[in-house]
């Protein structure tokens, strides 16, 4: 890691050292088994295999009789009723020769049988039942057709989720290994925030939105959320929340205080915690005062305190190192798509910017959003698309293909 620089910082990394730095510093935390019901969302970090053959026996695959082909005589034929099979029942005795077994969907099919007629088609006659002849699909579905024991059914790196879950609970496994989940604490630093729902009647407060976003996004990509630690605007409080943030944490995200002002104190105030620094300051719009560190084994990100910068560095820097702590690879967070700007979009930068942008529900249409202020907070209820716009690009026209991120 870089060794900290000195406070004044500049805008000393590019965007893309500072992802690279970011990348390679977050490595997946450690394995940890969980029962399957505390699996969902996680990574697994092995193969997820097959306890069990699926079916377990050769089995019905409709309601209706288990007959043998071979006992067909002509287009319809009597059979002389043997039993029962029924789904959760053991193996039924092996079907006799000329006789039809009731059977049901799951149900195991006698020895010897080899079709189900459905039920539907047949006739019941005392202790007979007359069916047709089909040549259609047998009904029957194989022992192990579905899977068999001892396969790999979901890889390492899989996100466990509903269609996941349906998998791993039918190869009847209770516990899967899976990557620990980094453990995050957010800490928002500034006189004036107050818990959203407060700021009313006090003109000098405003509503702190950032904490339950990031925790949120937090969330959303796999870290496990511990909370929020609010402090004001001095360093022995900065301090006294750090010491209490780092407390089983694995990432701390500092939002605010990250840039120059003379109470922009976060830095200052975590570097005798030891707090080594491997950039301060990105080329890149919003999202200049952005920062990066660690105490220890804790990774610290800093955020800028305007709410949608913070918000923008969040989605490009954090929700990555979340997916790389989390085994789900540092890209997983980064998965652009290209789409058609739906107007000219001027103007060259000297720093690489990620705009707030609108898609167009219909097809793969995306309009930068006119205000692009990073201390601006309305943009953000429409804006569902990060459009890159590199330093240096030239003007792009209405039509042409733009990089854009999920939002
Ligand atoms: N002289 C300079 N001034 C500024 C620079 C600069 O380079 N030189 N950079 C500007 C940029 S870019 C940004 S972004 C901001 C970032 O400043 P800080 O990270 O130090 O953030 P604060 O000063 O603490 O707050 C800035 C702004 O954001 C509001 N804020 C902070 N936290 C929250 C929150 N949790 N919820 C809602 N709003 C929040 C805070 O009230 C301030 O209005 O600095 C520029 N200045
Ligand atoms: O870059 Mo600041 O992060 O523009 O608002």
């Amino acid at each position: 890691m870089a060794t900290a620089p000195e406070l004044p910082c500049h805008a000393a990394a590019t965007f893309d050292d500072a992802q690279a730095i970011v990348r390679q510093s977050c490595a997946p935390l450690g394995v940890e088994w969980v029962p399957l019901a505390k699996a969902g969302r996680r990574t697994l970090a092995g193969d997820a295999i097959a306890q069990i053959d699926s079916p377990r026996r050769d089995s019905a695959a409709m309601d209706g009789f288990a007959v043998r082909s071979e006992d067909f005589a002509g287009d319809f034929t009597r059979f002389v009723l043997q039993g029962e099979s029924v789904a959760g029942g053991s193996q039924p005795l092996p079907l006799r020769p000329g006789a039809a077994m009731r059977i049901s969907t799951g149900a195991p099919i006698p020895l010897g049988a080899d079709r189900v007629v459905m039920r539907e088609h047949a006739r019941l006659d005392g202790k007979e039942v007359i069916l047709p002849r089909t040549s259609g699909k047998p009904h029957v579905r194989p022992r192990a057709s579905d899977f068999a024991k001892g396969t790999a059914l979901l890889p390492a790196g899989s996100r466990i989720g509903p269609r996941a879950m349906v998998v791993a609970a039918a190869a009847d496994i209770a516990k899967l290994p899976v990557w620990r989940q980094p453990r995050l604490r957010v800490m928002v630093n500034g006189d004036e925030l107050v818990v959203p729902g407060n700021a009313a009647p006090d003109v000098d407060t405003i509503p702190d939105s950032l904490s339950e976003a990031l925790l949120l996004m937090a969330r959303q990509w796999g870290a496990k959320p511990l909370g929020t630690l609010r402090s004001m605007d001095r360093v022995e409080d900065l301090r006294a929340a750090a010491m209490a943030a780092m407390d089983g944490t694995d990432l701390i995200v500092v939002a605010g205080g990250a840039s120059h002002g003379h109470r922009d104190l976060a830095r200052r105030a975590l570097m005798p915690l030891g707090l080594r620094m491997a950039f301060a300051g990105v080329a890149m719009k919003p999202g200049k005062p952005l920062w990066y560190g660690r105490i220890g084994r804790t990774h610290v990100l800093g955020l800028p305190g305007n709410p949608t910068a913070a918000l923008t560095t969040a989605r490009l820097f954090l929700a990555p190192m979340i997916c790389a702590l989390s085994g789900a690879g540092f890209d997983q967070a980064l998965q652009w798509s290209e789409h058609r700007l739906l107007h000219d979009a001027p103007g060259r930068s000297d720093r690489d910017q990620f705009l707030c942008a609108a898609g167009d529900n219909a097809g793969d249409g995306v309009a930068i959003i006119e205000r692009q202020e990073a201390s601006a907070q309305m943009l953000l209820a429409r804006a569902d698309l990060l459009v890159e716009r590199r330093a240096h690009a030239v003007p792009a026209v209405a039509g042409s293909r733009v990089r854009c991120l999920r939002f």
